[in-house]
């Protein structure tokens, strides 16, 4: 049989049906369900409501993402909030990402099965979109009203359907907080003919520390002799807390609860102290270059250190070493020069370390009144500086003696403004849990040049021109390196930073370490967690050397990458430019990671695999693997019928080790490995399948078939399961002949079978909404497959075309397909999709299939129930280190739930 036939029109359609959402059959459908939608949804609790009723998906069908129109929603929700300082203007706003209204067949009848709702959660497609982040000097208001009229965010954004046909501004409210909320009111009404609503400045900054601490993973850190450490906060046990802000000027707020706060203290010494002394002494331009000044600094060339005092000798009678700091910037006093024989350096790094210092000290002094041992700092003075981290951490070390701890928020400067934003209480954010957000890292952020903000990359054309002119100029996003950590001598005592001439990270990459928030409402902790609290995905720590290795890899496959996924877009002109712009977007990606590992918060295998994705998303590469997928199919759908025969000709025993071995087998095909995309050049797809079955050999690396084995055939008189969930790897063989045949065998033993596949492309893998086509294919030729399908509501198509006689006697128990949630080859089981968490509440086992849901993430993560994890190991470096065995080892682990 040829395997790589492509002659089968008719079956290419019916795999290629799972990216038909860019047809335009299929969104005629998508508009039709939306008119025919509910009239009314009600929205729980007290929150005000959209109002869905006659929405359409409005625009182009073009549009890969079509916004939604609510011709009947009054309310003007606006998606913006402010926190005008006194040095820094600070915007959150929203995009809506309208989630897909696909009221498919698949969808329906899954719905109908596990209830009318998703769980208990909304089942309307709103507030799925995106919270971004931008920031504007004061002094340059103007700019920032370009920047929000450009966008039109005080309507809701560009696309927003909400103020289409109402030009009229005149009742939008926006959000702010800061001085800026009074002071510029009467701008904002004249330039954008919008009031601001003022939302008290200390309550917006603790509104927003709390929100940020307990929703986003990771948001906190601490920063000791150079080191970051991320700390995972237990949403139950924040308060009491001391909040540090340190903008212009800084604010200490004791916080005991939600709107439970008072500011205890604060000093006018502080950011602005540090700019507009520094201004003024260094002659500096920019906050930035003061910053990168002090990193070649040496303080002691103006601080006096106790070793001047007392003669080179430490103090060390009260703990004082001959290099602590004595009075800053003392030692100008016995010396009889001028401001300009200072260098700026050391002027920069002595205003810096005393301002720190001083702020680190008058934090730990009140925490110590108030007995609190948390401390969480934040405000734009910090801007990720590793060495003002380092003083303030120093500070409250050494006095506390260890006692208190200093902590750093990721979005240090932002605090306020999402304070502010959380205060729109229509948008019903305030309980968004961690859940139901996924932090992103798009390149198409507005910062450009190293300056504060730039012109709005709207569209992909300007992204892609952005990363060709990055590139071009040499100023890649990733030359930046972070500052060296200062030296401290454990005694109080500070010295310089030792200066490696690294310069500062620019403003561009900085803004690379907030991420976009991708608000996904329908996420769910999956329900079958032994133990969620302490779920950790990643199998193995992206340490250093982890990290370089896969850094090599992923570069390597990088150009083998571009061509596929050029070639999936018809290898076009523009998709070239396209690939070219992914390319480099994700390697500044890759080797902004290299620099500083931590520098998008804790960072996994499973999240860099997801990042490369995510930037292929980014360049609206929909498929990269749509034509290998599908000519694997075909090829594998083509053998299929004699595997079942050779499979039914065996005994229970022998057909439920072959059909594991086959699994196994068939994992060989997979895009994302190199040592088998070499393999792919040396047979056909069945060849490789063949030889790979052949080479099976027992034990497996780990073999706990015998334990599975049992637990399916002893008691032949009642199902050994009730439900299964088959997490589904890759297209071909892998599915066809591997899963498929599988889940046909747990049917036969009267399970029902979840086929739990990505709701977005990764590599080669199957996506769920591919699944359908495939199975409709295989039921041609297997009676159990169609009429479970069909009991699943999989087989619209083929249904038709069946005698009465026959769908009469269909009794079976279904073979149904859920969506992940996740478009990665990885699975991160704390945000899965809302259909899959309903399904899995009845599951009883759950197979995880393929190296990246069972080995590189999952692995050692137990569920409530029964769990087999089977995956081929592909790769030399992961087979020893996790299992001390080879490539094309094989793993079957069984995992009884007690
Ligand atoms: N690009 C920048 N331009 C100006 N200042 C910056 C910049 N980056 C960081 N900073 C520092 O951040 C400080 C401002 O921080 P932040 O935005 O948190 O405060 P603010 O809200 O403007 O001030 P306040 O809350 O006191 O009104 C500045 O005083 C300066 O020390
Ligand atoms: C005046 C504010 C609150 C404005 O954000 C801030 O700059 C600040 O807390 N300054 C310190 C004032 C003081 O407590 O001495
Ligand atoms: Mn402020």
């Amino acid at each position: 049989m040829a395997s790589n036939s492509t002659e089968n029109i008719t079956k290419e359609k019916q795999f290629a049906k799972g990216i038909s959402a860019t047809e335009p059959e299929d969104k005629e459908e998508k508009k039709e369900s939306l008119t025919g939608g509910p009239p009314v949804i009600q929205r729980s609790g007290s929150r005000p409501q959209l109002d869905l009723s006659g929405a359409a998906i409005h625009g182009n069908f073009e549009d890969r993402y079509p916004t939604i129109l609510l011709p009947n929603q009054s309310d003007d929700i606006s998606h913006l909030a402010l926190d005008i300082g006194g040095s820094l203007i600070k915007l959150v706003y929203f995009s809506r990402h309208a989630e897909s209204f696909t009221d498919d067949y698949r969808k329906n009848s899954l719905r109908k099965k596990f209830g009318g709702t998703n769980g208990n959660r909304r089942n309307y497609p709103i507030l799925g979109g995106r919270l971004h982040f931008v920031k504007f000097e004061t002094s340059k208001l103007n700019e920032c009203l370009d920047f929000i009229s450009s966008k039109q965010l005080h309507r809701g954004g560009v696309d927003s359907p909400i103020w289409r046909g109402n030009p009229s501004t005149e009742n939008i409210v926006i959000k702010a907080t800061g001085g800026g909320a009074f002071k510029y009111a009467d701008v904002f009404r004249e330039r954008l003919g919008v009031s601001l609503e003022k939302e008290d400045e200390m309550g917006s900054l603790v509104a927003g520390a709390n929100f940020l601490l307990r929703a986003i993973r990771h948001e906190a850190f601490t920063h000791m002799d150079g080191q970051k450490e991320f700390i995972q906060i237990d949403p139950n046990d924040l308060f009491p807390y001391l909040l540090v802000n340190i903008g212009s000027g800084v604010s200490i707020i004791k916080v005991d609860g939600f709107g439970k706060f008072q500011r205890v203290s604060g000093t006018n010494v502080g950011g602005g102290t540090y700019w507009g002394l520094g201004r003024l002494l260094t002659k500096c331009k920019s906050f930035d270059e003061l910053l990168e000044l002090s990193q070649k600094g040496d303080n002691s060339q103006l601080d006096m250190l106790v070793g001047d005092i007392y003669g080179g000798l430490d103090y060390s009678k009260i703990g004082l070493s001959a290099s602590t700091i004595a009075s800053s910037f003392g030692k100008t006093i016995s010396e009889n020069k001028e401001l300009s024989d200072y260098r700026p350096e050391d002027i920069s790094l002595s205003l810096l370390r005393m301002i720190s210092y001083n702020i680190g000290q008058i934090s730990y002094l009140n925490a110590l009144r108030y007995g609190l041992k948390k401390i969480f700092f934040g405000g734009f003075f910090i801007r990720g500086h590793a060495y003002t981290m380092d003083t303030i951490s120093f500070a409250v070390h050494f006095w506390s003696k260890g006692e208190a701890q200093a902590m750093f928020l990721r979005h240090e400067g932002f605090l306020g403004a999402v304070g502010a934003f959380m205060s729109y209480e229509k948008h019903g954010l305030d309980d968004l849990r961690a859940h139901q957000l996924v932090e992103r890292f798009p390149m198409g952020a507005p910062y450009v040049g190293g300056k504060i903000h730039g012109p709005p990359l709207g569209n992909l054309n300007e992204k892609i021109s952005w990363m060709e002119k990055f590139v071009q100029k040499g100023t890649a996003i990733t030359a930046p390196v972070p500052m060296a950590p200062p030296g401290t001598t454990g005694m109080g005592g500070f010295e310089r930073p030792s200066a490696r001439g690294n310069i500062l990270r620019s403003d561009a990459s900085a803004a690379l370490n907030v991420g976009v928030l991708h608000l996904v409402p329908t996420l769910e902790v999956f329900p079958l967690l032994r133990d969620p609290k302490i779920y950790e995905p990643n199998t193995i720590d992206l340490s250093h050397s982890e990290l370089e290795y896969w850094f090599t890899v992923l570069s390597e496959h990088l150009p083998d990458l571009v061509d596929k996924a050029v070639a999936s877009e018809g290898g076009t002109d523009d998709a070239k430019r396209r690939g070219d712009a992914f390319a480099r977007a994700f390697s500044a990606h890759l080797a902004r990671l290299m620099e500083e590992p931590a520098a998008y918060g804790k960072f996994g295998l499973a999240d860099l695999l997801e990042l490369r994705e995510e930037c292929l998303r980014e360049f609206q590469f929909g498929d990269a693997y749509i034509t290998i997928k599908q000519r694997e199919n075909e090829a594998s759908l083509a053998v299929l019928p004699d595997l079942l025969m050779e499979l039914d000709g065996m005994n229970e025993e022998d057909r439920l080790l072959a059909l594991i071995e086959g699994v196994l087998a068939a994992n060989i095909f997979d895009w994302g490995s190199r040592a088998c995309v070499d393999l792919y050049h040396k047979g056909t797809i069945i060849e490789i399948y063949r030889m790979s079955r052949k080479k099976m050999q027992r034990p497996w690396r780990v073999d706990d078939f015998d334990t599975f084995n049992k637990k399916m055939l002893t008691d032949k008189r009642q199902q050994p399961y009730k439900r299964a969930l088959l997490f589904v790897d890759n297209s071909g063989a892998d599915i066809v002949l591997g899963m498929l045949p599988l889940a046909r065998e747990l049917l036969r033993h009267g399970t029902e079978v979840v086929l739990v596949a990505n709701s977005l492309p990764a590599l080669n893998d199957v996506t769920a909404n591919e699944i359908p086509g495939i199975v409709a294919e295989a039921a041609k030729h297997c009676d159990t497959l169609r009429r479970a399908a069909e009991a699943g509501g999989l087989l619209l198509d083929a249904m038709a075309g069946i005698e009465d006689e026959s769908k009469a006697s269909t009794v079976s128990v279904p073979l149904m397909v859920v969506e992940n949630g996740c478009g990665s080859p990885c699975i991160d089981f704390r945000q899965v999709s809302s259909e899959l968490a309903e399904a899995a509440k009845e599951a009883d086992l759950i197979i995880l299939e393929g190296m990246g849901r069972a080995l590189h993430t999952n692995l050692n993560v137990r569920f409530k129930c029964d769990a087999l994890k089977l995956a081929m190991i592909k790769n030399q470096r992961l087979a020893e280190k996790l299992f001390g065995g080879n490539i094309y080892d094989c793993i079957c682990r069984f995992e009884p739930a007690d």
